[in-house]
């Protein structure tokens, strides 16, 4: 594997079981994403985006193939393991953001830190308020979830996802709650994080932001029709 590729997926199917039979929501795919690079995921409902997300971020593991990360084979690792890589390596944003509702913004971005102990207890608090100053909302540290518009609640779940100072963020659907404007916001960020040398893969539905990536993996029912 080449040095600056930080996701390989070498001919990866993933099936469940289903009461009537198996069935595959990835069928054979190799995909090889690029270390800083700013990556579309796109495909119709039902196409095996999140199934994609799940297996580089090893909550699911492949049924055939394998799964590396930054040289890792991860479909390799326990469970066990797999809970303290994820921790460090792989930051996830989610469409309705899943910040803890009774915690300040703040105390939701150290979470992830107190979790891993990658920082020690003494930095953890700067470093949360220097993350929240990064994503644009240093002042909006106090307060709780419900006082935040969409906008702002999306740039803490982005600062809680980089608590662990991860390579990887993975975003299902960031945008997809929020108007266009507060989205093209949203993508200025992945894109200023891209180019600081995160690797941002993207699940995303929405076309307008089609050339703001640098690669596109598009799904067709579980294969790759386009990988540009
Ligand atoms: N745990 C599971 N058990 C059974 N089938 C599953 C499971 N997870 C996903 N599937 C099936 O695999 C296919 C791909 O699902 P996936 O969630 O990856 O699609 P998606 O492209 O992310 O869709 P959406 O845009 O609606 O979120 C779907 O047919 C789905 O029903």
């Amino acid at each position: 594997m080449q040095d600056n590729i930080a996701v390989e997926l070498v001919s990866v199917t993933k099936s469940f079981t289903l009461a009537s039979g198996p069935f595959r929501a990835l069928t054979a795919i190799t995909v090889r994403i690029p270390a800083g690079q700013l990556v579309a995921v796109t495909g119709k409902s039902g196409s095996g985006k999140s199934t994609l997300l799940n297996l580089i971020t090893g909550i699911d593991k492949p049924s055939e193939g394998s799964v590396s990360v930054n040289g890792i084979r991860i479909d390799r690792l326990s469970e066990r393991a797999l809970a303290s890589w994820r921790g460090r390596t792989v930051g996830v944003v989610f469409q309705f953001f899943q910040l803890l509702p009774t915690l300040t913004i703040l105390e939701n971005v150290l979470l992830p830190m107190d979790f891993c102990q990658t920082y020690p207890r003494h930095e953890r608090k700067q470093r949360a308020l220097q993350l929240l100053e990064q994503v644009g909302i240093g002042d909006q540290a106090n307060k709780l979830p419900s006082a935040l518009s969409g906008g702002q609640q999306q740039r803490a779940a982005i600062a809680r996802a980089l608590a662990n100072d991860p390579p990887i963020l993975v975003a299902d659907e960031p945008t997809g709650n929020l108007d266009s404007q507060t989205a093209t916001a949203i993508f200025q960020l992945f894109q200023a994080l891209a180019l600081a040398g995160k690797t941002v893969i993207v699940v995303t539905h929405e076309k307008e932001f089609a050339t703001w990536f640098e690669h596109t993996i598009a799904l067709t029912d579980g294969a790759i029709m386009g990988d540009q």
